[in-house]
């Protein structure tokens, strides 16, 4: 945790929504004037595609099923931890991409599969903000989870987390629904002991629940919409939130627990920044003070 140069973390399974989400954080920092860096998760993959299914295979051979993108051991988190405590230190970092689509090739200018070099993370933020598989991981060996000064899980349920992979993996990467369900199966090892334990240290949680069947989801000809859906939203302190303001003004929204709201899924959006936009807003502004504290004091 770092008051200087605070950092955000945005934690969510592949499909879960979390590219989606940070949208509606680029609006809120466009708004309030705060300077964000990005670290995609998936930059802290160990492997390109090729040595992974590679190492997928050497694992395979050796009796291990469980291994995948979700492991511990498939992603440099040593590194995304070292990173998270450089930057909470000195506001500076390294950061690459994983190029996953021929779109992102273009862009990047590296094959798809493959990671871009490092490179340094531009000087004069407010914050960093993460995005991706392992926002809030804590083993016996690393700790992400404890530089991240806001942590936020993104995890809608299970069935609608998998039409949503489905349907981005076939139409942006090209893959067919039977290799997503091989992946989807491969990875439900790491899912219940990697994914799902993040979400008791995250502060709050999104979950969209879709209100049409979603029974079968390797059949779903589209993903729910947000008038389809609506959205839990969970505080893991609820101290000093104020429900009363948030559900007068999200319309059709309700206190379903002490800690809890539930709001249409049209209104994500719109819960999404009267939620955090105060919370952004004022870690920017702690930090800003403590810098200005700090370049004060003689050296
Ligand atoms: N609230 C939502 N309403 C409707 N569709 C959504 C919503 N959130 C995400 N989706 C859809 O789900 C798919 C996956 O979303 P997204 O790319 O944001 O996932 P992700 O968590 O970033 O995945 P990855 O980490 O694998 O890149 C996209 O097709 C997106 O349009
Ligand atoms: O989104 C993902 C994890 O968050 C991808 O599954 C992972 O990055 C591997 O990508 P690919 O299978 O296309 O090489």
């Amino acid at each position: 945790m770092s008051v200087k140069h605070p950092i955000i973390s945005v934690t969510g399974s592949s499909g879960a929504g979390t590219s989606t989400v940070k949208h509606a954080f680029d609006q809120i920092f466009r708004r309030e004037g705060v300077t964000a860096v990005s670290i995609e998760g998936d930059a802290f993959h160990r492997y390109n595609r090729a040595d992974m299914k590679a190492e997928l295979a050497r694992r395979t051979q050796a009796g291990d099923h469980t291994f995948s993108h979700f492991s511990i051991e498939a992603n440099c988190l040593e590194e995304l931890e070292a990173v998270f405590r450089a930057y909470g230190e000195t506001g500076a970092g390294k950061t690459r991409h994983y190029v996953h689509s021929a779109d992102e090739a273009e862009c990047y200018g590296v094959p798809p599969g493959h990671f871009t070099d490092w490179e340094e993370m531009a000087p004069g933020s407010d914050l960093l903000f993460y995005e991706g598989l392992h926002g809030a991981v804590k083993t016996d060996h690393v700790d992400v989870s404890a530089h991240a000064d806001l942590k936020i899980g993104v995890v809608p349920v299970i069935n609608l987390e998998w039409i949503q992979k489905i349907h981005r993996d076939k139409a942006a990467r090209g893959y067919s629904t039977e290799a997503i369900r091989d992946v989807i199966l491969r990875r439900m090892h790491s899912y219940v002991h990697v994914i799902c334990p993040q979400f008791t240290r995250t502060d709050i949680n999104f979950q969209r629940v879709p209100v049409v069947d979603t029974s079968n989801p390797f059949v779903a000809r589209w993903i729910p919409t947000a008038d389809e859906s609506v959205v839990v939203i969970r505080f893991k302190d609820p101290k000093g939130i104020d429900f009363s303001y948030l559900t007068s003004m999200i319309q059709g929204s309700w206190m379903s627990r002490a800690n809890s709201i539930v709001v249409p899924g049209g209104k994500l959006d719109l819960a999404m920044q009267l939620i955090l936009t105060p919370m952004i807003r004022r870690l920017a502004e702690r930090g800003r003070r403590a810098r200005l504290e700090a370049d004060k004091t003689p050296a």
